[in-house]
């Protein structure tokens, strides 16, 4: 695809959504950059996620986590796909909502569990009962997400190039996004 971004598409949504998969998939399709917040976090601190929350904790992870996306903003527009608790901030919110256009990946609760329930990279699905952990964050997490410019159906029988897709069909309706 011969277009060129005038903001960064900043996918939001609920662990397992797919906002990195997806994320990575959109930015090939676009032929831009691919970021993940997570990735850079884990990179700048030689740690893994679950490794700083565990060392530093929750806060300190949320702290560097709005920095990393305010920088990661204020390059070149790509596509940043961003961790599941990062647009539960009102400031974070704020400067995504001036400098990029967010995605809200919509899944199902179902299709969620499906994909993270064999990872243990999660550190906040590590309770004696995951999935109504997840139902959890899910309920009180929604309201912020609604919040995004978009939102993409992520269908449990969309393969991760045909939500890229409808992805780029939901950023096409957008005239402030594409050149
Ligand atoms: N159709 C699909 N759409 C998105 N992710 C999928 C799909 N099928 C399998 N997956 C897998 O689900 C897992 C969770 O996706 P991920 O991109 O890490 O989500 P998030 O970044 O939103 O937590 C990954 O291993 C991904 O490859
Ligand atoms: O939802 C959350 O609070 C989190 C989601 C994770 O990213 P993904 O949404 O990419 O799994 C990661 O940032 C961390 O484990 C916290
Ligand atoms: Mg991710």
């Amino acid at each position: 695809m011969t277009a060129r971004l005038k903001k960064t598409v900043v996918m939001v949504g609920m662990m397992g959504a797919g906002k990195s998969a997806v994320g990575r998939e959109l930015a090939r399709i676009l032929g831009v950059d691919f970021v993940d917040s997570d990735a850079e976090i884990e990179t700048a601190a030689n740690a893994t996620i679950s490794e700083i929350f565990a060392r530093d904790g929750e806060a300190f992870f949320r702290d560097k986590e709005a920095r990393v996306i305010a920088r990661l903003l204020g390059s070149t527009p790509s596509v940043l796909s961003v961790g599941g608790g990062a647009f539960l901030r009102a400031d974070t919110r704020a400067l995504i909502s001036e400098l990029g256009v967010s995605v809200w990946l919509k899944a199902d609760l179902e299709t969620l569990w499906q994909r993270v329930r064999r990872k243990d990279s999660r550190p906040l699905l590590r309770t004696a009962n995951p999935r109504a952990t997840l139902a959890g964050l899910m309920a009180e997490r929604e309201p912020s997400y609604a919040q995004a410019d978009l939102m993409v159906d992520a269908r449990p029988e969309y393969t991760i190039e045909d939500t890229a897709q409808k992805t780029v069909e939901a950023i096409l309706t957008r005239p402030d996004v594409l050149h």
